[in-house]
């Protein structure tokens, strides 16, 4: 039912660009070819599994794609079709992202339960892990730079979009972190790969590729962004009591949904996840030599982020001074495994305390920068930033904020940022994690470098949310 490649291919150079998860939105797409195609369903509906090598401006990116073919195309499908009606009348085939296909993302499960192969593709489940078959599923609409399926409320099925060669880093550190018995991760029920076969399929060369990783669905958590971002709204709109003066915009306490007494469990949960990646892992102590290397490789990225995104050139002086303060004072510093991509949008409020997701790193990374040690402060930095970008989203986003509010806003935006930064280094301190308060030159190094990462991120994923980093550097580096 597949029709031919270069039909196939000119739709999805056409599709690809629209997709939240395509990772190179910033330039055009010069080749695309099928890596691989694997029959996964036959018949009406068919799945094929892909992964499309997609060359850009010299580099070569592969995604995964689940690709429905169906005769006729019901209304719940048409939002996720790709081109037109293809293949001539006998053979007409409609073509859509099956992700949004419960009747064909079943075909996975079925698979992961019974450990199946089909062509280069390996289904695992965990040892013990019994795996229902009768769920169906439902994307699910976070914002991510994957795509999740939730299987009722049972099991998340996480498909990676852009593929990284390798032994995915979630599988790898959760698995890890559950047999050292560290309570702040969800269990891993199973994996698929991509055996690497005997050339090197998805840029993996002799290693397998993990293609999706099944979890325990916390069903009762919510996320920490929804968190912040409820808790923001409610100050926005908070009324101070007549005769409070100006103190009482700064008062970020007074508002109904404080956020600071769980910005504060989060730092304790933070600092005990550190701690169990150190166990599990190991901690190393590196040279002053290597500190004053990292902080160098954080200003070649902010030079080569400027030419790329030049909104952020204004910012570019602030950012080196700190970049250059962190390489004076360099000392022997101890390093680790740590998140590595760590934000409000990864943790979870369940009703047993914060668990930690998604332990991948940043998605535009190699494999390698995402596994380097690192110190645990470059992710207390990354959270910083989150509540940088809560405290500033509802005003830069959303377009509602009547310009005489704005100056009122900003004030408050950043107390409610000042109260939470505060309140999760005060937990993780507590907790045991080194104290943010005495290394204020490696933090405020660590949020630069994040920062300038971000805005790299926003210009490649999401050019909408460019403001919101840029808006709030320019309060950082005031
Ligand atoms: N095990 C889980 N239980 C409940 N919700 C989850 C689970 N894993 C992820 N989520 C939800 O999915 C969102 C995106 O997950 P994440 O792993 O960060 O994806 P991505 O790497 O694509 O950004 C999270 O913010 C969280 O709301
Ligand atoms: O969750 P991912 O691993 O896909 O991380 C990427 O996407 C994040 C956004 O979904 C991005 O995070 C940035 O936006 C968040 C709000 O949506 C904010 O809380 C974070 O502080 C900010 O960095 C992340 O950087 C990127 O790697």
């Amino acid at each position: 039912m597949l029709p031919p490649e270069q039909d196939l291919v000119r739709d999805l150079a056409e599709w690809l660009p629209r997709q939240r998860w395509f990772g190179g939105k910033d330039g055009p797409i010069h080749d695309i070819t099928i890596g691989t195609a694997t029959d996964l369903r036959h018949g009406d509906p068919a799945l094929h599994h892909l992964v499309l090598d997609v060359r850009q401006d010299g580099t070569t990116d592969h995604y995964q794609l689940l690709l429905g073919a169906r005769r006729d195309l019901p209304d719940r499908l048409r939002h996720v079709e790709i081109g037109g009606p293809c293949g001539d009348r006998a053979a007409k085939a409609r073509l859509y992202d099956a992700a949004h296909d419960p009747e064909l993302t079943r075909v996975l499960l079925d698979a992961l339960a019974s450990g199946a192969s089909a062509g280069p593709l390996r289904f695992h489940h965990a040892d013990g892990a019994r795996i229902r078959t009768d769920l169906a599923s439902l994307p699910m609409t976070a914002e991510q730079s994957n795509t999740s399926l939730l299987f009722g409320d049972e099991y998340i099925c996480k498909l990676f979009r852009r593929l990284s060669p390798g032994v995915n880093l979630d599988l790898e550190v959760n698995l890890a972190l559950t047999r050292g018995g560290c309570a702040h991760v969800p269990a891993v029920l199973g994996w698929i790969e991509l055996d690497p076969g005997p050339g090197a399929r998805a840029g993996g060369g002799g290693e397998p590729v993990t293609l999706a990783l099944l979890s325990d669905y916390l069903h009762t958590g919510v996320d920490g962004w929804s968190l912040a971002i409820a808790s923001v709204r409610d100050w926005f709109a908070h009324t101070p009591p007549p005769g409070g003066g100006e103190w009482a915009e700064l008062d970020a306490s007074a508002a109904g949904g404080d956020f600071a007494a769980e910005a504060e469990r989060l730092g304790a949960a933070t600092a005990e996840v550190h701690r169990a990646l150190a166990d599990a892992f190991g901690v190393t102590v590196v040279p002053a030599g290597e500190v004053r290397a990292m902080a160098a490789r954080m200003n070649a990225e902010l030079t080569a982020t400027c030419r790329a995104v030049p909104g952020l050139a204004p910012h570019a002086k602030a950012l080196t001074e700190a970049f250059l303060d962190l390489a004076s004072r360099a000392g022997p510093l101890p390093v680790q495994r740590v998140h590595g991509d760590y934000h409000l949008g990864q943790v979870l409020r369940t009703e047993s305390g914060w668990t930690v997701l998604d332990f991948e790193g940043e998605p535009a990374r190699t494999r390698s920068e995402r596994r380097a040690l690192a110190h645990p402060l470059r992710d207390v930095a990354g959270m910083l930033r989150s509540f940088e970008y809560a405290a500033r989203f509802l005003i830069t986003k959303a377009g509602s904020v009547p310009s005489e509010s704005g100056p009122r806003l900003e004030t408050r935006a950043h107390a409610w940022a000042a109260r939470n930064r505060a309140a999760f280094c005060r937990g993780y301190a507590a907790g045991g994690g080194p104290d943010p308060a005495a290394h204020s030159v490696l933090i405020r190094a660590f949020e630069f470098e994040k920062a300038v990462y971000e805005v790299r991120y926003e210009a490649q994923n999401r050019p909408a949310w460019l403001a919101v980093p840029l808006k709030s550097l320019a309060h950082l580096t005031a």
